[in-house]
C-alpha cells in the first residue's frame, strides 16, 4: 500500500495507464482468446448498429439447433416464428476448421440516463471469442461470412413498416417512430390516372432505386422528392402506397406537428433506414398551423421584443419562418437536402397537399422536390382501371354513357370507386352482371347530377373537391356511404 500510494505519489497521471497496459498484457500471456465486442449501439451513433442486426440474424438462423434460450418473434409475412439468441445465451460455431464462441449480453446503460439523446436504457451486445491462432481467419473470411450471411437473412426476413412519429415517446416524452406492418395493396395497377404518366413515374421511381452509382457519380445524395397535389380523394396516398410497394420501401408517416424542434426532426431523419419513402401529407397544413401559432407569439405582450428577435432570427441572420411546433423552415430544407439529408441514402420523400398554391416556392422548387404529379378529377382512362379493379369488367354497353359524363363532371377517383363499389355480392353469371349494371346505373346517375362543374358552371362538389355547404346543408358526395 506504500508503495502504491508513494508510486501514485510520483506518477500520478500515467499510473492507471501504465498498470492497465501491463495487467492486460500479463493476462494475454496466459489467456490465449481473442474477444471481439459487436454493441448494439456503439459510441455516439444513434443509430442501431447495422453490425450487430447481421450478427443477431446470422445467429438466429444456426441457434435453433444449438442453444438451450431462445427467443421467438413474427416472421417477414406473418406466417412463421424468426428465432434468435436469448440474453445471456452462448453457443459454438464451427468456420474453416476452427471453433468460435458466440455470446449475448445485457447491460444497463448509465450513458443512456445521462445522454441528451434518447438511447435504449439496455444496451445488448453479442461477443465472439476465438483463438488468438484462428485471429487471421477470422478477421479475413469469418467476420466477412457472418456479415454476408446475416445480410442476407435479414433481406429474406424483412417485413416491411409502416413508421409514425404521432405516438412513439421516450421516457423523456420526445419523439420517437413506433411501427405497424405495413400491408396496404395498392399498385400502380390498381391506381386510377393517365397510363403514360403511371408509366413514366413507374420508370422514374426504378431508375432511382437502381440508381446508387448514378448518384455518386454526379455528387448528389441518393434521393428523390416528390410533390403529390391535387384535390381530396384522386389518389394522393393512394400513390404512395404504390410507390412503397413497387420498390418494397418502408413508409415513414412523418406528422410535422408533432415534432418539437429541428433538432427532433433531424434524430427523426438520422433514425430512418434507407429504402424508405418519407411522407409529409397535407404540407400546406403544417405551414398554416405554424403561422397561426407564430401570430399568437407575436400577440403574446409578456414576451420582450429581444427575445422574439432572437426566436425569429437563425445564428446567420436569416429570418426563419417557423412550418410546425418549433420547426423552421430553414430546419426543414435541412432535413430534406441539407447535409443531414444524406445520411443513409435510398430515400423517397413525399409531400401531398390540396393546396399547392399555398406552399413556399423554395419547399417545392426543382431539386428538392424533383418530380410534380398533379392528381386530378377521374377520366374515362381512370374510370376504366375502376371498373376493371371494383367490377372486374373491361368494356360495357353502359361505358359510352360514362365517358360522356366523365370528361365534363368533375367527380373524384374516390367518389367514383363508391359509386362502383358492389352493394351485393352475388353467384353465377346473371347475379353479376346485375351487380355490374347496378354500380355502372348508380354512377351514371351520381354523374348526371353533378352539375357541369368541370365547365365552369355550379357544382356540387367545389373546384377543390371540397364538400360544399348549400343553405345550411352539406352536400355529400352523390353516392357515399358511411358505415
Ligand atoms: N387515383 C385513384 N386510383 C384508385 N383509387 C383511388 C384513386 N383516388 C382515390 N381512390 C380511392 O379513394 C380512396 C381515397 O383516396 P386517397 O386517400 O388516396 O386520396 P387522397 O388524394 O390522398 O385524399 P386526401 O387529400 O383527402 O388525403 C382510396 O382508398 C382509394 O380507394
Amino acid at each position: 500500500m506504500f508503495v502504491w500510494a508513494v508510486a501514485r505519489q510520483y506518477f500520478p497521471a500515467h499510473l492507471d495507464t501504465f498498470l492497465t497496459q501491463y495487467t492486460t498484457k500479463l493476462v494475454g500471456l496466459f489467456y490465449p482468446y481473442v474477444e471481439i465486442t459487436f454493441p448494439e449501439y456503439a459510441g455516439d451513433r444513434l443509430k442501431r448498429s447495422e453490425a450487430y442486426a447481421a450478427v443477431e440474424a446470422y445467429l438466429g438462423s444456426s441457434c435453433a439447433e444449438r442453444a438451450n434460450r431462445l427467443k421467438a418473434e413474427a416472421d417477414g409475412d406473418g406466417a412463421g416464428l424468426v428465432l434468435s439468441m436469448d440474453e445471456y445465451e452462448e453457443l459454438a460455431d464451427d468456420f474453416g476448421g476452427a471453433t468460435l464462441w458466440w455470446s449475448s449480453h445485457k447491460t444497463s446503460s448509465v450513458a443512456a440516463f445521462f445522454s441528451l439523446f434518447p438511447r435504449p436504457d439496455e444496451c445488448r451486445s453479442y461477443c465472439l471469442a476465438f483463438h488468438r491462432r484462428h485471429r487471421q481467419l477470422v478477421h479475413t473470411a469469418y467476420l466477412h461470412h457472418v456479415m454476408k450471411e446475416g445480410k442476407a437473412l435479414e433481406v429474406r426476413r424483412r417485413r416491411r413498416k409502416l413508421y409514425t412519429n404521432n405516438h412513439g415517446y421516450d421516457r423523456y416524452f420526445r419523439t420517437m417512430w413506433s411501427h405497424v406492418a405495413f400491408e396496404h395493396p395498392a399498385t400502380f395497377d390498381t391506381l386510377a390516372m393517365d397510363a403514360d404518366r403511371k408509366r413514366e413515374i413507374m420508370e422514374d421511381l426504378l431508375a432511382f432505386s437502381k440508381g446508387k452509382d448514378f448518384y455518386a457519380k454526379i455528387g448528389k445524395p441518393w434521393k428523390r422528392g416528390y410533390l403529390l397535389y391535387g384535390p381530396p380523394g384522386t389518389g394522393k396516398s393512394t400513390m404512395v402506397a404504390a410507390m412503397a410497394n413497387l420498390l418494397d420501401y418502408d413508409v415513414y408517416d412523418l406528422e410535422l406537428t408533432a415534432v418539437r424542434n429541428n433538432a427532433a426532426l433531424r434524430k427523426l431523419l438520422v433514425e430512418t433506414t434507407s429504402k424508405s419513402v418519407i411522407v409529409v401529407e397535407d404540407i400546406d397544413c403544417s405551414q398554416q398551423l405554424s403561422s397561426r401559432r407564430n401570430n399568437n407569439r407575436k400577440k403574446n405582450k409578456k414576451k420582450k421584443r429581444k427575445d422574439l428577435e432572437e426566436e425569429e432570427y437563425s445564428e446567420d441572420g436569416e429570418k426563419e419562418e417557423e412550418i410546425g411546433s418549433e420547426v423552421t423552415l430553414s430546419g426543414f430544407l435541412n432535413f430534406i437536402d441539407g447535409l443531414w439529408s444524406a445520411c443513409g441514402g435510398e430515400r423517397i420523400i413525399v409531400f401531398t397537399t390540396n393546396h399547392v398554391e399555398r406552399l413556399d416556392p423554395g419547399l417545392i422548387r426543382r431539386g428538392r422536390m424533383d418530380v410534380h404529379v398533379e392528381l386530378s378529377y377521374c377520366t374515362f382512362e381512370g374510370f376504366k382501371v375502376l371498373a376493371r379493379n371494383y367490377l372486374g369488367v373491361e368494356a360495357h354497353r353502359k361505358f359510352a354513357r360514362v365517358r360522356e359524363l366523365v370528361g365534363e363532371r368533375a367527380m373524384t377517383p374516390a367518389d367514383v370507386a363508391e359509386c362502383l363499389m358492389p352493394r351485393s355480392v352475388g353467384s353465377g353469371a346473371d347475379a353479376d352482371e346485375r351487380v355490374v349494371e347496378g354500380s355502372l346505373a348508380r354512377l351514371i346517375r351520381a354523374l348526371e347530377r353533378r352539375k357541369r362543374n368541370r365547365n365552369g358552371e355550379e357544382s356540387v362538389g367545389n373546384r377543390n373537391g371540397d364538400i360544399c355547404e348549400k343553405g345550411g346543408q352539406r352536400n355529400e358526395p352523390e353516392c357515399c356511404t358511411w358505415m
